[in-house]
């Protein structure tokens, strides 16, 4: 994965997502970055309000009048990457700026363990830090539930890492804390492979019991890099003056059968061996799998998501295929007892601009949209067919029922929900897909 530290702000930038791209990814992350998200001119307000010793005038500790973007100095500058600035200001604050948390849940904490600084950490669990904070988790975009663990098990550089996991570990830090995609941080250890000491920092935090776990692509980026885009992007949602988006598409048979089944199968695999979620979606909780669990259905989709959909989806809803980023793709249950799983979804709206699915089974019921139509041989495998379900949009009052393999294209601000399953169960792919512009940053 590309990865830039900002010169003047010392920000990490990723350039890759879930959704590779190809070269220039940098240049865009830089170009966003400097032209309006570089912290730089900020900072130095901040370390200039603080005074250089001395109780707060207010009593309050140094520098909480001064909130810049809502959080304290500490958290301020934590987040920054400037750790000489952040220790000054820790010296300053109150015990209450140190648990501080940002509306991500992400704290001093969390900052630092995921720069890799080594002496804030230590000097933040020495004024009581909470070692087992999590950081939120939204309806979109990033993983959240991490602890500082995770952050510096997934980001920090090699030795630094090594070095805050055990500060953390010896300070009480839970090693089987899962993040809400079920990650440990051994298993973020170890998808940084071996060149980034990423094994050793595996076997400090406990190891990973499935080898084939160290072979899965980097494929969420971390919490903290989310958190901005996400806060600009919700207010870019309102799309009431976009009249192309309030349209649904289906875009029939772009998997055969063949390729439903497979990603059915590796999906359920991933269920079998680990369990179905429900802890993803904040609000609107799916019992589902994330589909980076099962890597050969996520390179399948990826490769359609670029060839297929993403280009598709830029032409019917008028804007530019090169700014659509997938967010999330998990592969959703639904089934009409109601054993561990749900039978519909009640009506909401995404968190990103674009939603797609794809129906992975069989329909006893009929073919797609009420036309009757003949049944695409995905095979029965090891999950029978349904009746009911489909895909609910409230403003037309209507129910997509797709056919397995059709890929269902919708603006994620409609009000939708999934239809109840009245027999049997449905196995869904859906996918959260985001527009970047030009003032967001791609990571
Ligand atoms: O199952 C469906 O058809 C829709 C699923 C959905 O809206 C979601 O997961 O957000
Ligand atoms: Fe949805």
């Amino acid at each position: 994965m590309a990865v830039h530290t900002c010169a003047a702000c010392r920000s990490v930038l990723f350039g890759c997502d879930f959704v590779e791209h190809g070269a220039g990814e940098m240049d865009r992350a830089l170009l966003f970055h400097t032209r309006g998200l570089c912290q730089a001119p900020l900072e130095r307000e901040v370390l200039a309000a603080l005074p250089d010793a001395g109780p707060s005038a207010s009593g309050r500790g140094v520098g909480s009048e001064l909130r810049p973007d809502g959080v304290a100095p500490l958290l301020f500058l934590a987040r920054a990457g400037n750790e000489e600035g952040a220790l000054r200001a820790l010296s300053r604050c109150v015990p209450a700026d140190v648990r501080a948390r940002d509306r991500f849940g992400v704290c001093a904490l969390h900052h630092a363990s995921h720069h890799g600084h080594t002496t804030l950490v230590r000097a933040l669990l020495a004024a009581r830090a909470d070692a087992g904070a999590r950081t939120a988790d939204s309806v979109h975009a990033h993983v959240g539930g991490r602890t500082a663990l995770h952050l510096a098990a997934a980001n920090a550089p090699g030795r630094a890492a090594a070095e805050i996991v055990s500060a953390l570990l010896a300070a009480g830090a839970d090693a089987s804390a899962e993040d809400a995609d079920g990650a440990t941080a051994a298993e973020l250890a170890a998808r940084r492979g071996a060149g980034a000491a990423g094994s050793a920092l595996a076997q400090l935090l406990g190891g990973v019991p499935d080898d084939e776990r160290l072979a899965l692509p980097a494929a969420v980026a971390p919490a903290l890099e989310r958190a901005c885009a996400r806060d600009r992007q919700l207010a870019r949602l309102d799309v009431s003056s976009r009249p192309l988006l309030s349209r649904v598409h289906v875009l029939p048979a772009v998997w055969d059968g063949a390729q439903c089944a497979r990603v059915r199968e590796c999906a359920l695999e991933v269920a079998r061996a680990r369990g179905w979620q429900s802890a993803r979606h904040a609000h609107h909780p799916t019992v589902d799998v994330p589909l980076w669990r099962a890597p050969a259905a996520h390179a399948i989709a990826t490769c359609t998501l670029n060839e297929v959909v993403l280009p598709r989806m830029a032409e019917l809803f008028g804007l530019d295929a090169r700014s659509l980023r997938a967010r999330e793709a998990f592969v959703v249950l639904y089934s009409a007892d109601g054993a561990g799983s749900r039978a519909g979804l009640e009506l909401h709206r995404d968190g990103t601009l674009l939603s797609a699915n794809v129906l992975l089974n069989e329909r006893d019921d009929g073919g797609g949209d009420g036309d009757g139509g003949d049944a695409r041989g995905v095979g029965s495998g090891m999950i029978d067919g349904f009746e009911g379900g489909g895909t609910y949009f409230a403003d037309d009052d209507r129910t997509v029922k797709a056919r397995p393999g059709d890929f269902v294209l919708h603006c994620g601000q409609l009000l939708h929900g999934a239809a109840p399953v009245l027999r049997g169960r449905r196995l869904v792919l859906v996918f959260f897909i985001d527009e970047l512009d030009e003032h967001e940053s791609p990571w």
